[in-house]
């Protein structure tokens, strides 16, 4: 039994506080307090009451299975980024160290001092354009993608579909990260098991971010929640960055009490942290401090005041030691130069300590081990089968559909919207396609309406989608839950069913009261040539939306496109007159292309329009195929120009697709 205070706690539940509820009157069941934490060796979970660890749950599922042990080390790691201007700057510098499994590891240092970045190389994780030279290993093997599997990664910032409950997000991040072999039954349990150990069972179905005056998640209830997404995958290791910011004491405790616990069965806790209280910095076996991105010290919290004493700086007795090293590692305003140098000072003295050559030898037998192992032994074995494609997107359809449902009020408006436009149209042109000379110009303008309301709304409406969602896009996508192209094909069909309904409802209307013509061919092929209108012209919203990452700038190359389109349409100007050097864009011109297949099912074949009032110098036409030569259309393209469709539907998807996978490369 190991009485220190930095030494490695257990914990358990007290059945006395199964029912108890917590300062924020959350359903805290199984509520961790520091004072349930019991010492145990070498990570062995025991209760100081001789109770099984969250006895309820353990009743049901047996006690959870031990992670796999993650033993990290890196050696002479140094970071650079790259610069606008081609410069490297180096953000951590010839940094060493070792995590263990069943131990808690804090990385402080004073703001900027490199933590974050280092625990992204650590993690695998760093954003492209940083350059990493040095050696990482996991349990003896070079790190690489697997990280992603053996590994959870919370982040500072944690980032959620917003309009999810609780209970909705961890069944989809359950479908998507939990092995695909992993039954219904063991995955709803695994579900309900993290929700009571994290204590969000009561907030199960609480909104995460809400809508208007709705009850959310507290701060603290997010850092759990991203917390228990990590621990779907039972990850031998995981890191956290700054899992306490922005929390009160009381629900950091808490929080640290769980990472604690996390270590305490087995598995391997990075955390960076913000100068933490005494009685936070007890739960930590290890602490690294950076300062400038270098290390200023690592080893146990005792360790550290003997250090810094050795260097003449004495921790003051009314001073919380983390907040004192902490002080002497930052930068002082006004005399930067002379911090610097003390900052340099402590870092070379820590480089030459006892301390030092001792994780040197730790670190140096570790990667002299993993050098004596024959590659197929050092190989990681992954056990894990991810989830199906069709399985990913499934579940994505299903958030996205979640999050358009979520309101119904605001499909209800927008749905009563297009009726109201429709009407309003359709009211404009009520009676006055006729088979006459003034009734060839109302049919086409009833027509152009048709095509103008599925294309230059929709085509605006989506540009927002993408550089909104990209951030949470770009770390699932770092996590490894999906691909860009998966993520993609999910957002499209879960908008499918709206890109039917909507276009349907507003021909249906404006063709009836309008009275177009009366043939259910021409009907029904109206119908189908708006729901593929509105379909491509979503399809080139999203792609400049993908492409220019930014509403505004998406907004300002659009705006110019739409109108060669438009000119390009055979409604404003004659085609044959347009000059060759813009006439090109006719191709690219879904509004062209509609507008001859719908003036096709409107005038082919009609024989016996009127001309009773002829205009002086405007020959009548009397037939449906001379209207058509009007337009410059032709009666034989019908199929050519759904076919042209389809192609430019598909084309501009692919282009957003391409845009999309470049930028999230890209970042
Ligand atoms: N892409 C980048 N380009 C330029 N400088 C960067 C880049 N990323 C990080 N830095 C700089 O590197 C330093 C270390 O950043 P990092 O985020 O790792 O610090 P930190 O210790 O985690 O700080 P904090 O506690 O404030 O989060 C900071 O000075 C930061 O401004």
């Amino acid at each position: 039994m190991r009485s220190s205070q930095y030494d490695s706690p257990s914990l358990a539940s007290k059945s006395s506080s199964k029912n108890s509820s917590n300062a924020d009157g959350m359903d805290d069941a199984h509520e961790l307090v520091p004072a349930d934490i019991v010492y145990v060796n070498s990570g062995v979970v025991a209760s100081k009451y001789d109770e099984p660890l969250f006895d309820e749950v353990e009743e049901l599922l047996g006690a959870s299975s031990a992670p796999r042990p993650c033993t990290l080390v890196w050696r002479d790691l140094t970071v650079h980024v790259k610069l606008k201007d081609g410069k490297l700057k180096r953000l951590v510098n010839n940094v060493s160290g070792i995590a263990k499994p069943g131990s808690l590891v804090a990385l402080m240092g004073p703001s900027g001092a490199g933590k974050t970045t280092l625990m992204s190389a650590l993690a695998h994780r760093s954003p492209s354009g940083t350059i990493i030279d040095g050696e990482i290993a996991m349990n003896g093997v070079p790190v690489g993608e697997f990280m992603h599997l053996e590994s959870g990664y919370m982040h500072q910032d944690e980032l959620f579909v917003e309009n999810l409950t609780v209970m909705e997000h961890l069944t989809i991040m359950a479908r998507l990260r939990m092995d695909r072999r992993t039954s219904p039954l063991a995955r709803r349990r695994k579900v309900n098991q993290l929700m009571r150990q994290l204590s969000l069972y009561g907030a199960r179905h609480t909104r995460i971010g809400g809508l208007d005056g709705q009850k959310t998640l507290s701060g603290g209830e997010r850092k759990r929640l991203a917390f228990a997404s990590e621990l779907l995958i039972d990850p031998g290791l995981l890191f956290c960055d700054e899992p306490t910011t922005g929390l009160d004491s009381s629900s950091a405790q808490k929080l640290m009490t769980l990472l604690r616990a996390s270590a305490v069965q087995g598995k391997t806790v990075i955390c960076t942290i913000h100068q933490p209280s005494s009685e936070l910095m007890a739960l930590f076996d290890k602490l690294v401090l950076l300062a400038e991105g270098r290390v200023g010290f690592a080893g146990n919290a005792s360790g550290a005041l003997n250090f810094f004493e050795s260097l003449g700086y004495q921790c003051p007795i009314t001073y919380n030691p983390t907040d004192y090293f902490i002080k002497v590692l930052a930068l002082t305003p006004g005399s930067e130069g002379a911090s610097r140098q003390a900052i340099k000072s402590v870092c070379d003295r820590f480089a030459v300590s006892d301390a030092a050559k001792e994780l040197d030898m730790e670190i140096h037998l570790e990667f002299h081990l993993m050098d004596n192992e024959d590659e197929d032994s050092r190989r990681v074995k992954h056990n894990y089968k991810p989830p199906f494609l069709h399985t990913k997107i499934i579940w994505l359809v299903y958030r996205y559909l979640l999050i358009i449902l979520r309101d119904p009020r605001v499909q209800f408006v927008r749905i009563l919207q297009k009726l109201a436009i429709a009407l309003t149209a359709g009211l404009c042109f009520i009676g006055t396609a006729r088979l006459t000379q003034a009734g060839v110009q109302d049919v086409q303008g009833a027509l152009f309406i048709i095509i103008a309301e599925n294309t230059f709304s929709p085509m605006y409406s989506v540009l927002h989608m993408f550089p909104e969602e990209f951030p949470l896009l770009h770390r699932e996508l770092k996590a490894g839950l999906y691909s860009t192209p998966v993520y993609y094909v999910a957002r499209m069909l879960a908008q499918f069913p709206g890109l039917v309904v909507e276009p349907t409802l507003f021909t249906l209307v404006v063709y009836w009261v309008a009275g177009l013509r009366g043939t259910f061919y021409a009907f029904g092929f109206t119908i189908f040539l708006s729901i593929l209108v509105l379909n491509v012209a979503i399809a080139c919203g999203s792609f400049f939306s993908c492409a220019f990452g930014s509403m505004p700038i998406a907004i300002a190359y659009l705006v110019p496109f739409d109108y060669s389109l438009m000119m390009t349409s055979g409604l404003f100007v004659k085609l044959s007159s347009i000059p060759k050097y813009i006439s090109w864009i006719r191709h690219l011109s879904w509004l062209m292309y509609s507008n001859e297949a719908m003036s096709i099912l409107q005038w082919d074949g009609v024989e016996n329009i009127t001309c009773t009032v002829p205009q002086i110098g405007v020959p009548c036409v009397s037939t449906g195929e001379e209207v058509l030569q009007k337009y410059d259309f032709e009666a034989n393209q019908f199929w050519i120009d759904i076919l042209a469709l389809f192609l430019l539907y598909l084309a501009f998807h692919l282009l957003a697709l391409f845009a999309l996978r470049y930028r999230t490369r890209r970042k």
